[in-house]
């Protein structure tokens, strides 16, 4: 990586896939909160909008934390009450995760949470991170990514935590974990995630090169499951939904259950040893270092 970050190369070639180099500026979306009909329910916590139609069972999650929907502590934090408040409503069967924001799925885990910071807080910050996939990879519900932009790192993580993933067919777009581009690595309940979502194999590769994959690729090696034009992003993922819906829900929760719940247990044994092990990996100054240059490369468009 660091010679990577030395050359300010702004693609890596490896196959067909590519490092991802971004290129664009984000406005900012207002927040909504409102109750618009019997059947709709609207609320908004300051990062992620949720519309829940109760006559249908769908809600829509929409990420909404600009310029990137980068996924910081308080984002974090509501993201998993969110989720939580909608595992626990009855007229809720299935959850759309998506982005408010243009061209952004979401920019991953917020780098100036692990950079500059305590040991308190990036304990804190970690166990965030934990509560988030622990939530969303065991959730009992239905959920469906619709991956309308970039999903880098801990957004390609969210989006592979989800039961189906639509992405929008931009060649723009990338989606990977490139965890070691930043000169950190991926831990290794990112890195089952990807091994149980793709395979063994092109999991060694992937994590070990960062790659970033165009949607094309990414679905062929599987870690997309269907790519749509972008405009058409959010009805496919609700056609799709009902298609779930199709199914009762005490036999898939217990299908989707017997396959996740040997990695969800494997974290959960060793949560504390985990968060001991990032924070002390963190926290070296080799890594701040990277992070730092990595941050310096992002502002000057180099990445
Ligand atoms: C033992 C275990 C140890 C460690 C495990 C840690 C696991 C880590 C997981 C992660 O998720 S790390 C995060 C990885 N994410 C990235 O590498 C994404 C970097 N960002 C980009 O590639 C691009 O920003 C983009 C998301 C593709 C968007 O490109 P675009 O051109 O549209 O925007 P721009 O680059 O100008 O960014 C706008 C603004 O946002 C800041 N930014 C971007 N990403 C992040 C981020 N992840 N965290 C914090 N801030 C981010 C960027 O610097 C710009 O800021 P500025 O306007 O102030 O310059």
């Amino acid at each position: 990586m660091a010679a990577v970050l030395r050359r300010g190369i702004k693609f890596i070639s490896f196959g067909s896939s590519q490092v991802f180099s971004g290129g664009c500026k984000h406005g900012k979306t207002s927040t909504l909160s409102s109750f618009s009909s019997s059947n709709r329910n609207s609320s908004s916590s300051s990062k992620i909008k949720v519309d829940l139609d109760s006559s249908t069972g769908i809600a829509v999650m929409k990420f909404q934390n600009p310029p990137v929907n980068s996924m910081n502590l308080e984002f974090l934090t509501e993201f998993s009450i969110g989720l939580e408040k909608l595992e626990l409503d009855k007229s809720c069967r299935g959850v759309i995760l998506t982005s408010a924001q243009p061209k952004i799925f979401s920019a991953g885990l917020d780098i100036l949470d692990m950079y500059g910071k305590t040991p308190e807080h990036y304990e804190e910050f970690w166990r965030a991170v934990q509560d988030m996939w622990l939530k969303l990879y065991g959730y009992s519900k239905i959920t469906i990514a619709a991956i309308n932009g970039s999903s880098p790192a801990g957004g390609c993580l969210v989006s592979m935590a989800s039961d189906y993933r639509i992405m929008a067919d931009n060649p723009r777009y990338r989606i990977g974990l490139n965890e070691t581009q930043l000169g950190i690595v991926a831990p290794f309940w990112f890195k089952d995630t990807m091994v149980n979502t793709v395979g063994h194999r092109t999991t060694e590769l992937s994590l070990q090169f960062g790659l970033m994959y165009s949607p094309s690729d990414a679905l062929k090696i599987g870690l997309v499951d269907q790519l749509v034009p972008e405009e058409n992003i959010l009805s496919t993922a609700t056609e799709t939904m009902t298609k779930w819906l199709d199914i009762p829900d005490h036999a898939r929760e217990i299908s989707k259950s017997m396959l996740r719940k040997p990695t969800v247990d494997r974290l959960l044994a060793s949560r504390d040893a985990d968060i001991k092990n990032f924070v002390s990996f963190i926290a070296k100054d080799s890594i701040q270092k990277s992070l730092g240059l990595y941050l310096t490369m992002l502002k000057q468009r180099k990445v």
